[in-house]
């Protein structure tokens, strides 16, 4: 840790400045399952010696028999195998807290990556929720971008988006004065919001704010709405558009209305890109989307961290941010150490009544992750978590750090494309420590820049997909990305799970079928 965040948080004491997170084993239940492991192998043991002795004892037995009882011993040792790998996830449950209040100092930048792929199935009102409930999170507006991808290249999600800034004008200073703990819009209107104001006096004289706020929530939903029926915007654009469309990228500043929050505290900064597509060219899907905003994100902010977020996934606590700083900025224990990404659980706010399609997954993030932290980390698992941006660069963790500043722009081009804006950017990186990256000076890139980096050309002959980003083979990208890219190359990961506010809210399938196609991925 670095003079900046560390020194802060007590300035003039000589005693060490107090953790910014604590970690906490479970020593009963590490008890248990370590019990529970013992039997189960004792139970295997018994299998397999059974086996074995039926092998020995019918060694004249005829060719079939024989086989069956290899064949046998075969499918056990197998499910032994299995069995063994899964008990990481029970071998050390720990859970952990931050102490964001330590937190004193200038926190580094955040760029939200939010990504979008069909306004049909992902309507716009839900994805502009997304945005704002990020762009409401609790952390300097300065130093909080949010990047929207729109892999359809919808007018209407781009319309959405513009109006969705104007709505954050004024959505964003309400959070911030009222410590809102909500800042998904729709959920707090909707009633979420009893706990905030502290009840009282408070909730009165917020009460009057709250409802001029909501009219222009409800004009945010009734403009999308005749958006959607205005033909001069829906009209020109066609399903087919979706699979082929030239990349486009604007940083959305437009004060459309004139009736919006006029104290014009700092905004987090709000990027649409739709990302070039061709017929031709492979998209790769998410991962693809994914890293055409690090490109785009790494030439407009370049902030040394990265929260990735999927549209149908909004915030449903405005804390996660200085959560996952406290784990991220603290190198020393309890904070894990090469830590490279912070994974918050999926949790979902539409789960079917007896959840009939198991959708909660509650055997991986209420019982497998915490395991997997007390050993090198949870999984990446797609969506809820703040990462490194150099990590995701392909960097490698001390003692053989990666530092792109002092790599020859030739070899950075070669693995990252010929943008000179994008290679300045790595390049910007002081020191190769990721946590004093700072914005470039604040020339507004040219739309030529972003284009580039948006383009599907741009990736020809790179390592993207490969070497750097996240990986294209399979549309499961996370779980590649999370061996690959990080725990293979010596980082690991921390799981953060706040209670009782789920940091994140998402969607699932409720219906059989869209079941269905989830799962055949
Ligand atoms: O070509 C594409 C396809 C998908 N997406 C976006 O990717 C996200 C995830 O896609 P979705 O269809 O919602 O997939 P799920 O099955 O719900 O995703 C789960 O599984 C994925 C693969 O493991 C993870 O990446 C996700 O985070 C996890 O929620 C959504 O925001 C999509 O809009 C794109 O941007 N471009
Ligand atoms: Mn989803």
């Amino acid at each position: 840790m670095e003079d900046g965040e560390k020194k802060a948080t007590k300035p003039d004491s000589q005693a060490p400045p107090p953790p910014l997170s604590a970690v906490h084993v479970n020593r009963p239940l590490v008890a248990a399952n370590r019990a529970m492991a013992a039997v189960h192998a004792a139970l295997v043991a018994a299998v397999i010696a059974h086996r074995a002795m039926a092998l020995l004892s019918d060694s004249a037995g005829s060719a079939s028999s024989w086989s069956r009882h290899v064949a046998m011993a075969l499918a056990d040792l197998t499910l032994l195998f299995l069995w063994a790998l899964s008990q990481s996830g029970l071998w050390r449950p720990v859970t952990r807290a931050a102490f964001p209040d330590r937190l004193l100092a200038a926190v580094p930048r955040v760029d939200v990556l939010v990504v979008t792929a069909d306004p049909d199935k992902e309507p716009p009102l839900g994805v502009m929720n997304t945005v704002v409930s990020a762009m409401a999170l609790d952390y300097p507006g300065g130093a909080l971008s949010v990047y929207l991808s729109d892999d359809a290249g919808s007018p209407l999600t781009l319309l959405a988006a513009r109006k969705a800034y104007a709505f954050a004008r004024a959505w964003v200073p309400f959070c911030r004065r009222h410590s809102v703990q909500c800042p998904w819009p729709d959920r707090y209107f909707a009633g979420d919001d009893a706990h905030d104001g502290g009840g009282g006096d408070r909730r009165e004289e917020i009460a009057e704010e709250r409802r001029r706020v909501k009219k222009l929530y409800d004009k945010l939903k009734a403009d999308i709405e005749a958006a959607k029926k205005d033909e001069s915007i829906s009209g020109s654009w066609t399903k087919a558009k979706r699979q082929d469309h030239d990349a486009y990228v604007e940083i959305i500043t437009a004060k459309e209305d004139a009736d919006v929050d006029d104290e014009e505290e700092e905004l987090p900064e709000l990027v649409y890109v739709a990302r070039e597509k061709r017929r031709a060219w492979p998209h790769h899907f998410k991962a693809g989307a994914l890293n055409a905003l690090l490109r785009v994100s790494g030439v407009v902010s370049n902030a040394a961290y990265v929260l990735v977020l999927d549209c149908d996934m909004a915030c449903n606590s405005r804390t996660s941010a200085m959560d996952a700083m406290c784990f991220l900025l603290d190198g020393s224990p309890p904070a894990p150490e090469n830590l490279a990404f912070v994974q918050f659980p999926q949790m979902f706010h539409n789960l079917s009544h007896n959840d009939i399609y198991t959708n909660e997954l509650r055997y991986v993030f209420g019982t497998r992750w915490f395991g997997m932290d007390g050993v090198r980390g949870p999984f990446l698992s797609g969506t809820g978590f703040y990462v490194r941006r150099d990590a995701l660069y392909g960097a490698t963790p001390p003692p053989r750090s990666t530092d792109f500043s002092s790599m020859d722009a030739g070899e950075l081009k070669t693995r990252f494309g010929h943008s000179d804006r994008l290679v300045a950017s790595l390049r910007s990186n002081s020191g190769g420590d990721q946590r004093h990256r700072r914005r470039l000076p604040h020339v507004p890139p040219e739309p030529e820049s972003l284009a580039l980096v948006a383009s599907c050309a741009y990736e020809a002959g790179t390592a993207w997909g490969t070497g750097v980003g996240f990986m294209y083979q399979s549309v499961v990208e996370d779980y590649f990305t999370g061996y690959q890219r990080f725990f293979s190359r010596g980082w690991t990961s921390a799981y953060c799970y706040p209670e009782p506010r789920p940091a994140f809210l998402g969607s699932v399938p409720t219906n059989l079928n869209d079941v269905l196609v989830q799962n055949k991925r």
